[in-house]
């Protein structure tokens, strides 16, 4: 059994979810608050000093980096397919954008949106930095294909499909490419999984954004009305 250490706000988590999922891998999940700390706790720092999500477990064996999770997944559950295609230049256009993702794409994403969540400064120039690279994404990665490398689905699709859902869930959508979010709505919310693993993530960073955009006097009558239902506050239980 495998078992992912996860947060529902994360899309990296719900890439490692959404990959299982394709290749019917049973994960069992194991939920943290990454805002209420969990992940610096002794018994998952044992596991993961970096403390970090995805993080898997089999075992004694241990695993972080969401990309390189869903890599050891194809090779160990389904070396034969098309996922994560044999063929070595095939392969290499889809490692190519593991790495285009994680180093530009959710790069961007995370100095826009996610960073400031976590009192982190948000680079001036991120705005303009993130919609740059979504005009990139749809003119020179996507163009005319049907999917991120080509006519098939791969695990980069997955990658950077679980990315776009933070343009979603932040509300900032597709400026200047309309290919890129017709991609999305048709190839990647259409999955027959996708709302139910990447749903409760994209409606929590939703309430986040709402929450940090209210003015004083609505924070605080929002912030009654969750102590009057005993519930924690978005910020309190939001997961980067
Ligand atoms: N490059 C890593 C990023 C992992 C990462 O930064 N995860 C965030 C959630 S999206 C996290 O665990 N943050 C908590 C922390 O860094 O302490 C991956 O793709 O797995």
């Amino acid at each position: 059994m495998t078992v992912l250490y996860h947060t529902d706000g994360s899309a990296p988590c719900r890439a490692v979810r959404m990959l299982a999922k394709e290749i019917g891998v049973e994960l069992e999940l194991r939920s943290l608050d990454l805002f209420a700390g969990d992940n610096m706790k002794p018994e998952f720092l044992e596991i993961n000093p970096q403390h970090t999500v995805p993080t898997i477990v089999e075992d004694d064996f241990v695993l972080t980096e969401s990309r390189a999770i869903m890599t050891y997944l194809m090779n160990k559950h389904a070396p034969e397919s098309s996922l994560y295609p044999q063929e070595p230049r095939d392969r290499a256009q889809v490692e190519k954008y593991l790495y285009y993702d994680m180093g530009v794409l959710y790069k961007s994403v995370l100095d826009l949106f996610l960073a400031p969540l976590f009192g982190r400064p948000c680079p001036e120039d991120a705005e303009e930095r993130l919609k740059s690279v979504l005009v990139f994404l749809e003119e020179h990665v996507l163009g005319d294909k049907e999917y991120i490398t080509g006519e098939n689905f791969t695990i980069a699709d997955i990658c950077i499909g679980a990315t776009l859902t933070c343009l979603e869930a932040f509300e900032f959508g597709f400026p200047d490419a309309p290919r890129l979010e017709k991609y999305y709505t048709e190839k990647i919310k259409a999955l027959p999984y996708f709302d139910e693993i990447n749903g409760p993530g994209i409606e929590l960073l939703k309430s986040i954004k709402s929450t940090e955009e209210a003015t004083p006097e609505e924070e605080q009558e929002g912030g009654a009305a969750d102590e009057e239902a005993g519930e924690n506050t978005a910020e309190a239980d939001a997961n980067e």
